[in-house]
């Protein structure tokens, strides 16, 4: 087993490309190298500041890892508004963001379409940061558990088994997003423990052992300490604390094990 600690911040739709490189240069500059060591950090801006991020990163040989949001299905053609695996691939992109409940419940993307994207990326050698989570209604009819695992199983459908290991799942409760309503770490280790004895029981115990999972949902520096100390969680998807550098700072030295920069 040999899971590292990853702090990925989605920045949804925030900031344009000169905003951006205001936050990426803050993040460097307040968080020392040695956090790096520690924890992986990475960003995930929307596509249009993805260059700019790119430029900064290589320029300044910044330890910090980018990705995308979003992957089309598709490796080009006919296609208005996708944005490729190979579009994505040649800006550097580490992660991509895939079947994020925003994406299933404003965009209606299906268990199909996700499984789709999930592949897309894995063929151009970038890693899925696979979403799934329960609404409201779920949780509170006891079927968040079914609900998360048959996500994953759909999510996953017909991934080459060698490539599974570079797949970062993300538990993101929908009642948890932008709320200020965290999971318990224990509730969010439930779940997250769950995935992986679903994945355990789907693809072996090696594999399930390698593949990280990442909690989402109201992820703050004060919380980020209790929940990545769950034998499951194996760091977080950071929304909205994600565009403030000093929390975002603080949040990764925390998952680091402190102390504060
Ligand atoms: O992708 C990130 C999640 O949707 C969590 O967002 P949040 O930290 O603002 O709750």
């Amino acid at each position: 087993m040999s899971r590292g600690v990853l702090i990925a911040g989605n920045w949804k739709m925030n900031l344009n490309h000169l905003e951006a490189i205001a936050l990426v240069q803050k993040i460097a500059f307040s968080l020392p190298e040695k956090y790096f060591a520690k924890v992986e950090v990475a960003v995930l801006p929307p596509f249009t500041d993805i260059r700019s991020v790119q430029t900064l990163v290589d320029g300044d040989k910044l330890k910090l890892r980018y990705g995308a949001q979003d992957v089309s299905r598709y490796d080009s053609g006919a296609y208005t508004g996708d944005i490729s695996g190979p579009m994505l691939a040649k800006l550097g992109c580490s992660y991509v963001t895939v079947g994020h409940s925003e994406r299933r419940e404003y965009h209606g993307e299906t268990d199909e379409q996700v499984n789709a994207k999930v592949k897309a990326a894995l063929k151009h050698d970038i890693a899925p940061i696979l979403c799934v989570g329960e609404p409201l209604a779920v949780r509170e009819a006891g079927e968040h558990v079914a609900h998360t695992t048959d996500q994953l199983i759909a999510g996953l459908k017909g991934c080459k088994t060698d490539q599974l290991t570079k797949v970062v799942l993300a538990y993101e409760p929908v009642w948890a997003i932008g709320t200020g309503r965290v999971a318990t770490p224990a509730d969010a280790q439930e779940v997250c423990g769950a995935l992986r004895a679903r994945l355990a029981e789907k693809y072996g115990a090696e594999i399930a052992g390698d593949m990280r999972i990442l909690y989402g949902g109201s992820v703050k520096s004060g919380n980020i300490g209790d929940l990545v100390k769950q034998d499951d969680i194996d760091g977080a998807l950071v929304g909205g604390a994600s565009l403030d550098a000093e929390e975002f700072t603080k949040l990764c030295a925390m998952a680091a094990g402190g102390p504060l920069p």
